[in-house]
């Protein structure tokens, strides 16, 4: 469904992606690990077409996105649905609205159409009493999932994930992950996300893709993944899973 051939991007004098392969299947969830900085959200801004390569290819069903114009770019664009660090929720819109906001720029819907749709996105998020809420009026978790509600709002083949459960609390991160997984599931939905929430990605993603130096070193299942032996690799997760221990342990002290 999506194949990047030998991307490169540097801003300035900063090489970020420096030749990066990575194909991503259908219908699968694909984690993008590595170090802060290492260029995740660069590599998936690209593959949303936010972003344009100095050099190379990302293929989406066999269009090469790198090459076609704005107008065809932005019907592409419709096959995804984005949920960013932040949310990025419209602090001055309802709930509702917010999830709505995709819906009216798209689609020329009825008030009546458009409406249950949002109840059902709503719904799925476990959102429903809170359709009339003001953003600042919810939680992180509930903000991250009204995003997703929104981001899942014209129903897209794929949906791309910066950080889902950055600063969330395990009991939110775990609603979250059951969501990402309820998306690929029941509407066959794939995911790409990106993510340092090292031991619990492992639990959930098909694949896991390692971000480093510029390129994708390594890309397998998660069982495969933890038997490499790959330095990189091994440091980050050692490092990851330490940061893990260590806020458990917190935890019962
Ligand atoms: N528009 C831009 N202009 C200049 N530099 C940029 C731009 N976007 C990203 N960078 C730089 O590219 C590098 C990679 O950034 P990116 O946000 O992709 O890292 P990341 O792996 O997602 O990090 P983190 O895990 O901390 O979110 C960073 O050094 C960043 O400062």
């Amino acid at each position: 469904m999506i194949k990047i051939e030998n991307l490169y991007k540097k801003f300035g004098k900063l090489e970020v992606l420096r030749g990066v392969n990575l194909t991503i299947n259908k219908g699968e969830i694909t984690a993008i690990i590595g170090k802060s900085g290492s260029g995740k959200t660069v590599l998936i801004k690209h593959v949303v077409g936010l972003l344009k390569p100095d050099k190379g290819h990302i293929f989406i069903d066999g269009i090469d996105i790198t090459k076609v114009d704005e107008k065809l770019l932005k019907k592409i664009r419709r096959k995804f649905g984005f949920l960013f660090q932040e949310s990025a929720l419209f602090d001055s819109l309802t709930v509702e609205e917010n999830v709505a906001f995709p819906l009216r720029e798209h689609l020329k819907l009825s008030e009546k159409k458009l409406r249950e749709i949002v109840r059902q996105k709503l719904e799925l998020v476990g959102l429903s009493e809170f359709g009339n809420k003001m953003p600042n009026e919810l939680s992180g978790g509930m903000k991250k999932r009204v995003g997703l509600a929104r981001a899942i709002a014209l129903e897209p083949e794929i949906l791309v994930y910066d950080e889902p459960t950055t600063g969330l609390d395990p009991i939110t991160t775990a609603s979250i992950y059951e969501l990402i997984l309820n998306m690929e599931k029941r509407l066959g939905v794939t995911s790409i996300i990106v993510t340092h929430d090292v031991p619990n990605i492992f639990a959930i993603a098909d694949k896991i893709a390692v971000l480093s130096s510029g390129k994708i070193i390594a890309c397998d299942t998660p069982e495969n993944i933890v038997k490499m032996e790959l330095p990189e690799l091994q440091e980050f997760i050692t490092v990851q899973m330490k940061k893990f221990q260590s806020k458990t342990a917190s935890l019962f002290q």
